[in-house]
């Protein structure tokens, strides 16, 4: 007989609740269970889902639970914790979640959890960084959604500006999932060109000074989707899912996660974000690509900003 898995979400907000949805419609997991400080809304939301289950691809079991129910759990998500106001960064929320990562992932730990952590809140590496402290797992069990939803906005800008189906765009953002990150052009393709043989191609078309404003509405994307509607979490909540399926399917998908680097693209001892192989282990191996010595720098600055912030948290709860 088949092993049924089970996901537990932490956190039924605004990309927790839309997580569960689009887990639901793709008919990913088993089982979910659903966990928030505000008891109400996931019992509300326990409810609304399976009211949908009729209309789901297979039959699946979700219900309002509580952290023993992680005992058993294949993945913990972590979508808990405050989001940007308008004009804040991802960085500015590090102090607040981390107090309530600490509480989270400690409750977790006591069930006897002893599956993969995949995490969201924000500022997602320095939180993956302290899920993976404050569990003691092993680094490839603890996973941060990192650039992946950035590399998705990434691809999306560039299906729209070269008219390309963005399945077949092969490009990266590497770095903090934050105003840090680069954008990795020298190995980003379309169709199988290199993106400067396709804007050789067609100059008439395309403007290599193009790929500046590109990668700004990328790494600016969160600002202005919170300057309208207060959050993001479609984008997020579907990528999330994507590293679900990854995981349980065993898929050895290649997908930018925040992973622990440990002399890789010459950095240690940080969660950051970069290409990897995803399967049902956690993080099977970081992807180390060449990059050229500007994206090299700007990688370096990046991961110097993350341990700059990561500082104060860690040395608050060193001890811990
Ligand atoms: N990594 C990424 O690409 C993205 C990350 N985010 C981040 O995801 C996080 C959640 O954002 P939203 O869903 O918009 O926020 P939200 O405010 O809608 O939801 C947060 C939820 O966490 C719950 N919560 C707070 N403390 C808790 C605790 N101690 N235990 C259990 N539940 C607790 C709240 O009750 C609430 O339901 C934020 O940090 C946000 O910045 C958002 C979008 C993209
Ligand atoms: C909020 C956030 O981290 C994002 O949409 O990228």
């Amino acid at each position: 007989m088949e092993r049924v898995n089970r996901v537990a979400l932490i956190g039924t907000g605004a990309v927790g609740s839309s997580y569960a949805f689009a887990l639901l419609n793709q008919g990913v997991a088993d089982e979910l269970v659903l966990i928030d400080l505000n008891k109400e809304k996931s019992e509300g939301d326990a409810m609304d889902l399976n009211h949908g289950l009729a209309f789901a691809p297979s039959n699946k079991k979700i219900w309002f639970g509580n952290y023993e129910d992680c005992s058993s759990a294949d993945i913990v998500v972590i979508t808990a914790g405050a989001n940007q106001k308008p004009g804040e960064t991802r960085l500015d929320l590090v102090e607040k979640n981390t107090s309530i990562f600490k509480s989270i992932v400690e409750s977790v730990m006591t069930s006897g959890f002893d599956g993969i952590f995949l995490v969201a809140t924000n500022p997602v590496d320095i939180l993956t960084y302290m899920t993976w402290q404050f569990s003691g797992l092993p680094v490839h069990r603890v996973i941060g959604s990192g650039t992946i939803l950035d590399t998705a906005r990434l691809r999306f800008q560039l299906s729209e500006y070269f008219e390309v189906d963005s399945k077949n765009i092969h490009a990266y953002i590497m770095g903090e999932h934050g105003d840090s990150e680069l954008p990795v052009w020298s190995h980003a393709n379309v169709a199988g060109r290199s993106i400067f043989d396709r804007i050789h191609d067609h100059p008439e078309k395309y403007d290599v000074e193009d790929l500046d404003s590109i990668f700004a509405q990328v790494r600016d994307a969160a600002y202005h989707i919170i300057e309208r509607k207060g959050a993001t979490h479609y984008g997020i909540a579907m990528g999330l899912v994507r590293l679900t399926r990854a995981i349980l399917h065993n898929e050895n998908a290649v997908l930018t996660i925040s992973g622990y680097l440990q002399g890789e693209y010459g950095e240690e001892d940080l969660y950051i974000g970069v290409p990897a192989i995803i399967n049902r282990k956690g993080i099977k191996e970081i992807i180390q690509l060449n990059l050229d010595p500007e994206e090299k720098q700007k990688f370096s600055r990046s991961a110097s900003i993350l341990k700059e912030s990561m500082e104060p948290v860690l040395n608050k709860y060193k001890d811990a």
